[in-house]
C-alpha cells in the first residue's frame, strides 16, 4: 500500500527543490499549527558560556586516550554486523525509563573528558537546559533519555569501547575528522581496499538511514525508542546521531547524506549545544523534577516497562 504523504512531506519536498532548507523546520512548524519556539534554532543557553574547556582531546587523561586506541582498533564493519544481529535475537531485559536512569547512574563513562557528575545529573542537566529554552516537550524527553544506551555496559558489553565515546561510520574510509584518526591504523579495515575508500560499501548520497554508524549507546537507544516510542523523526535522529561529532560538528561525510539529512542535521546540531554545555550547569534535583518528567515519559514511551 501507497503512504499518503503527509502536509511535513510536501513541504520538505518544496523547500528542498528551492534549496531553503534552513527555513523547512519552520515552514513544518507553522503548517502543523506549533506556535513554539523553532526547536532547531541557535540555542540562546550557550550564548554566554565558556566553550572552549571542553572536548579537548589531545590534553585529555590517559583514560581516554586509552579508550579511543581500543574503540578505533576493534570497531570493525564485521563487528558492527554481529552484534546488531545478536542484540536483535533476544530481549535483555524489562525495565520502565526512570528504572534505567537509575540503573545507568552506576555507571563511570571510560571516554568523557568533561563531566564528573553521575549520568542521571547529566540526564536531568541535558533536559532542563532544553526546557528552560522553551523547545518542545519531546526534545525535552530526548534530553532526559539520550544516553540511556549507555545500559549496553550492564548487558553484556564486552567493555565500554562498544558502548561510549563519538562514533563514526563503519564500512568506509575512517574520515579523518574523527578524534585522534592515526588510532585507526590499529583497525583490520583501515587496510581492506574494499572498504578503505570515499564510499566504500557505499553509494554516494544513499541517505544517513542506510549507513551503519559505530555500534554504541545512541544506535542501540534509537533502536528501542524508534519501536517502542512516538518521539518524531527530529528526536530520534539526536538520538541517533549524538555523538556523530565528525559529522555534525566536522561537517565530514556529506557525500553520504540526502536532502533529508540537512534537516536531521541542523536538529542534531540544535541538541548538541544542550548535551555538551549543561555539563557545567548546576546541579538538578532528580526528586523534584520527577513528576514532570513522568509526564513526559507517559506522554511519548508510557509508564510500562520497556523491552531493553
Ligand atoms: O565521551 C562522550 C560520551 O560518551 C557521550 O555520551 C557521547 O555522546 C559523546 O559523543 C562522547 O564524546
Ligand atoms: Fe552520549
Ligand atoms: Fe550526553
Amino acid at each position: 500500500m501507497v503512504h499518503a504523504p503527509e502536509i511535513t512531506d510536501y513541504v520538505k519536498t518544496a523547500a528542498t527543490k528551492l534549496d531553503v532548507v534552513s527555513d523547512e523546520v519552520d515552514a513544518v512548524n507553522i503548517l502543523k499549527g506549533n506556535k513554539e519556539v523553532d526547536f532547531a534554532a541557535e540555542s540562546q543557553f550557550d550564548a554566554e558560556k565558556d566553550k572552549t574547556g571542553f572536548r579537548q582531546y589531545e590534553e585529555a587523561c590517559d583514560r581516554v586516550k586509552n579508550f579511543y586506541a581500543e574503540q578505533h582498533k576493534k570497531q570493525t564493519l564485521e563487528y558492527n554486523i554481529r552484534i546488531r544481529e545478536e542484540l536483535q535475537a533476544k530481549v535483555r531485559a524489562s525495565m520502565t525509563v526512570w528504572e534505567a536512569m537509575e540503573l545507568l547512574n552506576e555507571l563511570v563513562d571510560e571516554s568523557d573528558p568533561d563531566t564528573s557528575v553521575g549520568q542521571i545529573e547529566h540526564l536531568l542537566q541535558t533536559a532542563e537546559a532544553i526546557r528552560r529554552d522553551g523547545k518542545p516537550d519531546w526534545m525535552q524527553l530526548v534530553g532526559l533519555i539520550h544516553d540511556l544506551g549507555k545500559l549496553l555496559c550492564f548487558f553484556g558489553a564486552e567493555g565500554q569501547w562498544d558502548v561510549v565515546g563519538d562514533t563514526f561510520v563503519v564500512g568506509c574510509k575512517f574520515s579523518d575528522k574523527i578524534i585522534y584518526p592515526d588510532t585507526f591504523k590499529a583497525n583490520p579495515d583501515y587496510y581492506d581496499e574494499k572498504i578503505n575508500t570515499e564510499c566504500g560499501i557505499y553509494s554516494p548520497g544513499c541517505g544517513l538511514d542506510n549507513v551503519l554508524l559505530s555500534w554504541g549507546h545512541d544506535e542501540y537507544i534509537f533502536n528501542i525508542m524508534k519501536k517502542q516510542s512516538t518521539i518524531p523523526k527530529e528526536g530520534l535522529s539526536m538520538l541517533r546521531y549524538h555523538s556523530f561529532y565528525p559529522w555534525h560538528r566536522e561537517g565530514a561525510y556529506t557525500h553520504l547524506m540526502n536532502e533529508d539529512d540537512k534537516v536531521q542535521l541542523r536538529a542534531v546540531q540544535a541538541f548538541n549545544a544542550y548535551d555538551l554545555y549543561s555539563k557545567s550547569d548546576d546541579l538538578a534535583d532528580a526528586a523534584t523534577l520527577k513528576p514532570y518528567y513522568m509526564g513526559l515519559i507517559e506522554k511519548y514511551i508510557g509508564l510500562n516497562e520497556l523491552e531493553w
